[in-house]
């Protein structure tokens, strides 16, 4: 039997600074490769395209992954300015309306920094622009200096709801992990649980109550090492093993029908 496909939510880009393309991380698709043991298919996100049908019938679960343009504020009432940066509104138009479908029915997905931040979003939560500018606060972002592994190593530790689905699934009430972002969650969406917060307070590691399937989203970037990080590795593979179980509920509904 051919392995279950898990779509990867990309980005938008331009090569040679002129010709627009779709693009995802090789990290991502190494990931979900080797370490949820499924197929990595790169999804164009524009709504022009394909139906959120159409792609829960093709894709058994989604990687939402991460990504420099910022969810649109008008996604949760706010206005536009400065301090937003840029925007990806063809992904929002995709990622938001899938994310509250698969909650819905069931179908797993993994929110993954960007990702993650489109999770609260979609189920009705705001973001912060720029964290770092809230009183207490530290710099979140990738450090402007250094290579990719100085970028990416870890640099706080997350404090865990004890007893909760990421402590359960980590063996641990804090976990250590890397952090690349500007924006951050502000209102936690209605259904939004928070069980995983920066030492500042930074909301890092989520799940939406009531939803049948993988919600969990996480605000770091397990993708970096994720066959051999302590938390990453786990996270993925759980992952793997819910879009398993989506797809073999998918092969017994043909065979029943
Ligand atoms: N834009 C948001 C999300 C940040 C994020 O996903 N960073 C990863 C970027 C990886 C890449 O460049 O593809 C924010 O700033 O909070």
């Amino acid at each position: 039997m051919t392995r279950p496909v898990i779509g990867i939510i990309g980005n938008r880009g331009l090569v040679g600074d002129r010709y627009p393309v779709h693009e995802g991380g090789q990290l991502n698709s190494q990931a979900i490769s080797e370490v949820s043991d499924c197929i990595p298919l790169l999804i164009p996100a524009d709504p022009a395209y394909f139906s959120i049908a159409e792609l829960c019938e093709v894709c058994d679960g989604f990687l939402l992954t991460g990504g420099r343009p910022n969810v649109h504020p008008s996604e949760y009432g706010e206005k536009a300015t400065e301090k937003h940066g840029t925007f990806d509104q063809a992904r929002d138009a995709i990622t938001l309306p899938l994310v509250r479908h698969c909650v819905q029915t069931g179908q797993p997905f993994f929110g993954i920094c960007r990702g993650f931040q489109e999770v609260n979003v979609a189920m009705g939560g705001t973001l912060h622009p720029e964290i770092r500018e809230l009183p207490g606060r530290m710099n979140h972002r990738m450090p402007p200096e250094g290579d990719l592994a100085h970028g990416f190593s870890n640099r706080h530790m997350v404090s865990l709801e004890p007893g909760g689905k990421f402590a359960r699934l980590f063996g641990a009430d804090e976990v250590e992990t890397n952090t690349l972002h500007g924006q951050g969650i502000c209102q936690p969406g209605e259904r939004i649980v928070v069980e995983g917060r920066a030492p500042d307070g930074t909301p890092e590691a989520i799940w939406v109550r009531g939803a049948r399937g993988f919600t969990l989203s996480v605000q770091w970037h397990p993708e970096w090492q994720a066959a051999q990080d302590p938390v990453s590795r786990p996270l993925f593979e759980a992952f793997g093993d819910a879009v398993r179980d989506w797809a073999a509920g998918k092969h017994r509904a043909a065979c029943v029908a």
